[in-house]
């Protein structure tokens, strides 16, 4: 009987632009003090679903940790598709969206300890598009502060703040949805229509305080009005949900359309100006270590 677990971590070298040699070393240590196995797979930026596959095919690790930011995570949601692995999470991005919504340290020991650790979620996943998306995706101000901030020279809260007066000062806000969900079709006018899994934005903000990661449900978010106080509140702040402020649709299936294209972010990415997105709840899940304290 095979009593060694397997512990593949895969890294992304260049996620955040830091050294990941403290990274592997701590790794190594506190798998071989398991008397456990430690598989390494730097990731390349190309075909890196694929060999992740083969390496899972060939090794059958037991579990798989990530170091790197969301679209990492991403890359290894994918690969593991409609297989029942346990990931845990070493975040090391620019952006951790993921792992700031399930309350994951900053200390590296902690994290190790939690992610070789026994508590899990099995945390819905969602398809938009045809992209997996792990917590939120989002039309209109927040995406087009993302596009502007990764042509912008200044990182951290302070490139997301400058770049947000000139955002919203864009003619294209607000814009008109028609959204139509699994049974409700309504118009909207709104700055930022968000379909969110999380209740999260990367830079912590709690935007969607009632919806919860495992419940096979997600939430339609539409923020209303175009106030700049009100904005930035959401983004750094908890906001209240007044519904003269957003509405909230809970749902499983939803079509967004929108008669201009707008700006449209999916887990930090920028993904283009769009006029019409489709979401769906999948049947997948993604089994992740996290802390004790978290309630989902
Ligand atoms: N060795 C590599 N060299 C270049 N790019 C890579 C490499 N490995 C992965 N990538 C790319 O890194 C991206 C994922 O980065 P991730 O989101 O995990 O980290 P990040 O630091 O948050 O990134 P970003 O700065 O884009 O937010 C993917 O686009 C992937 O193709």
């Amino acid at each position: 009987m095979k009593t060694q677990k397997t512990i593949l971590l895969v890294i992304n070298p260049i996620a955040g632009g830091t050294d990941k040699k403290p990274i592997i070393e701590a790794f190594k240590k506190h798998v071989s003090q398991n008397n456990d196995e430690s598989i390494i797979y730097e990731t390349t930026g190309k075909n890196d679903k694929k060999a992740i596959q083969d390496l899972i095919t060939e090794k059958q690790p037991d579990r798989i940790l990530i170091s790197g930011g969301d679209g990492t995570i991403r890359e290894v949601a994918d690969a593991i598709k409609g297989e029942s692995l346990k990931i845990g999470l070493l975040p090391s991005g620019s952006a951790n969206g993921l792992a700031t919504n399930f309350d994951i340290p900053d200390s590296l020991e902690k994290q190790l300890k939690i992610a070789l650790g026994e508590h899990f979620i099995a945390m819905d996943l969602l398809e938009i598009d045809g992209f997996t998306c792990l917590h939120i995706a989002d039309l209109g101000v927040n995406a087009q502060l993302i596009e502007n901030y990764e042509k912008s020279e200044i990182r951290g809260k302070l490139g997301y703040l400058i770049q947000a007066f000139p955002t919203l000062i864009n003619n294209d806000f607000p814009f008109e949805v028609k959204i139509e969900c699994d049974d409700e079709t309504c118009i909207e006018e709104g700055v930022l229509v968000a379909i969110a899994n999380a209740n999260k934005f990367g830079t912590g903000a709690k935007i969607n305080p009632t919806g919860k990661m495992d419940d096979g449900i997600f939430e339609v978010l539409v923020f209303k009005n175009f106030s700049i106080k009100g904005i930035l509140e959401t983004f750094y702040d908890d906001v209240q949900l007044d519904p003269d402020f957003v509405k909230v649709i809970k749902c499983k299936e939803v079509s967004i359309h929108s008669k201009k294209p707008i700006a449209f972010q999916i887990d930090g990415e920028f993904m283009g100006e769009k006029q019409l997105i489709k979401a769906k709840m999948t049947d997948s899940k993604l089994t992740i270590a996290i802390p004790k304290s978290f309630n989902p």
